[in-house]
């Protein structure tokens, strides 16, 4: 039955959403110990060299359906949001100082 097909493959996604979750945050945490680390050399929070270069690479490896321009809108929030990690991070050491 095309119904029960659909909830399979819901179920299917709704485990994988899990993994991208328990990656995403895995990737948070190590996202902050480069802020704190990039704080202490001076570095600045944004580096768009390294950003284009995470996005090459992620290029060679695609391999769809996702085109390159949507996987660069994804990477682009996850750049994003992890700046403002490494924010609350600096704010943090602030109101530490
Ligand atoms: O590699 C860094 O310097 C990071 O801070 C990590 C990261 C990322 O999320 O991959 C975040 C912000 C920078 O603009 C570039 C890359």
């Amino acid at each position: 039955m095309k119904k029960e097909q659909l909830q399979f493959l819901r179920e299917k996604l709704d485990k994988i959403n899990l993994e991208i979750l328990k990656l995403l945050n895995i990737r948070g945490r190590i996202v902050q110990k480069i802020g704190q680390v990039k704080m202490e050399i001076g570095y600045t929070l944004i580096d768009a060299k390294r950003e284009k270069e995470i996005l090459q690479n992620l290029f060679l490896h695609n391999q769809g359906p996702f085109s390159n321009q949507q996987i660069t809108a994804i990477f682009q929030e996850i750049f994003r949001q992890s700046i403002e990690l490494q924010k609350e991070i600096f704010n943090i050491k602030r109101m530490k100082d």
